[in-house]
């Protein structure tokens, strides 16, 4: 299958979403929510599901979604200003919003995992978005189990990692089989892009989460210079870490167990887009113990433990410094 028409829609609706993500941070709509699970989320979280979850629903209305929020708590009478602004950014690209249209809309992302779904994740690194740093719009598609399409829209990214104070905004998009590509969002012609092939490691970088609560930090520093590579690492939010890996520029990205949290299990949405980028670019993707990260049983990576993503050339001298280093 070429998946074209689900490309085509897939890019349309996460550039949608990134517009109304930039329009939030740029009118300083940006105060957080707190979900039940103590994380943040913003209007912009709701607006981009809303306005993802509306035009898959246009291009594919049998499939499911599976996306991160839920408009539950936007229904509450206390939140009926939150529910305006939604509404009124959504509204801006597309002509139709009401409020009811809206919740509706974004309750159109609690489908249920099947032999074909959607995984979407309206804002990837919302605490990169409140902090004004890096941030991704995350939509995929998988088939019996296998991540077939992926974007990833990065609006703060920087086109190129050396150059932070040139022009940012960053599309890549991935489908099975047919490579990856990366493209300013403000347009051009998309470019392929595969990951480093370098082997000397000591140029190498690697990537990880800004937050500490995410991964560790401690750890990963160990792993990192276990496998030679002696820079320090590139703290950055959100999937955009996927791209940095897929476009060479950075050979690794570490995500192990918090400390704090060592039972927390990675969510589909937060690594299903990155896999197939980084895949298709050439690299590798699974848990730190090495198992590919499996996307069929449900909104949880019940089965894995940690995220290991890499260029394929160090991945195995990656795996076994984690097997040196665990406790
Ligand atoms: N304890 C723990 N361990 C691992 N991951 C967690 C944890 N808690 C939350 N999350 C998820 O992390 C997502 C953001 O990841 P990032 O790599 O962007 O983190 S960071 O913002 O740089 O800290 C974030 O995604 P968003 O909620 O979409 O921002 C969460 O799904
Ligand atoms: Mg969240
Ligand atoms: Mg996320
Ligand atoms: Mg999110």
């Amino acid at each position: 299958m070429s998946y074209q028409q689900e490309k085509q829609v897939a890019i349309e609706a996460a550039l949608a979403a990134a517009k109304i993500c930039e329009q939030v941070r740029s009118e300083r709509v940006t105060q957080a929510m707190e979900k039940s699970d103590k994380s943040p989320v913003t209007v912009a979280d709701y607006g981009s599901q809303a306005v993802i979850c509306r035009l898959l629903a246009q291009g594919f209305p049998n499939d499911p979604v599976v996306g991160e929020e839920d408009a539950a708590d936007l229904v509450e009478p206390t939140m009926a200003n939150q529910l305006a602004q939604v509404t009124s950014y959504v509204q801006s690209v597309t002509n139709d919003a009401t409020p009811e249209a809206v919740v509706s809309w974004i309750n159109l992302g609690n489908g249920e995992i099947g032999p074909r779904y959607w995984t979407l994740d309206p804002i990837d690194g919302t605490k990169g978005f409140l902090r004004n740093d890096q941030y991704a719009v995350a939509l995929a598609l998988v088939e019996q189990g296998e991540v077939k399409v992926g974007v990833l829209a990065c609006p703060a990214l920087p086109v190129n990692l050396a150059q932070p104070d040139g022009e940012r905004g960053v599309l890549f998009v991935a489908v099975r089989g047919q490579g990856a590509t990366m493209v300013p969002i403000s347009g051009g012609e998309p470019e392929s892009i595969q990951v480093t092939d370098a082997d000397n490691t000591a140029e190498l970088r690697f990537v990880e989460s800004v937050e500490s609560g995410h991964g560790d930090h401690s750890r990963q520093d160990l792993v990192a210079k276990a496998v030679g590579i002696t820079a320090d690492s590139l703290r950055m939010d959100s999937q955009a870490k996927y791209g940095a890996v897929a476009s060479g520029q950075a050979a690794l990205y570490l995500r192990l167990p918090s400390s704090k949290y060592p039972n927390y299990r990675e969510k589909i949405w937060d690594h299903a887009a990155g896999t197939i980028v980084v895949e298709e670019a050439g690299g590798l993707v699974t848990d730190m113990h090495g198992k590919p990260l499996n996307f069929s049983i449900g909104s949880k990576l019940v089965e894995n433990q940690g995220v290991v993503v890499s260029n394929g050339v160090i991945h195995e001298t990656v795996l076994a410094a984690l097997r040196d280093t665990a406790n």
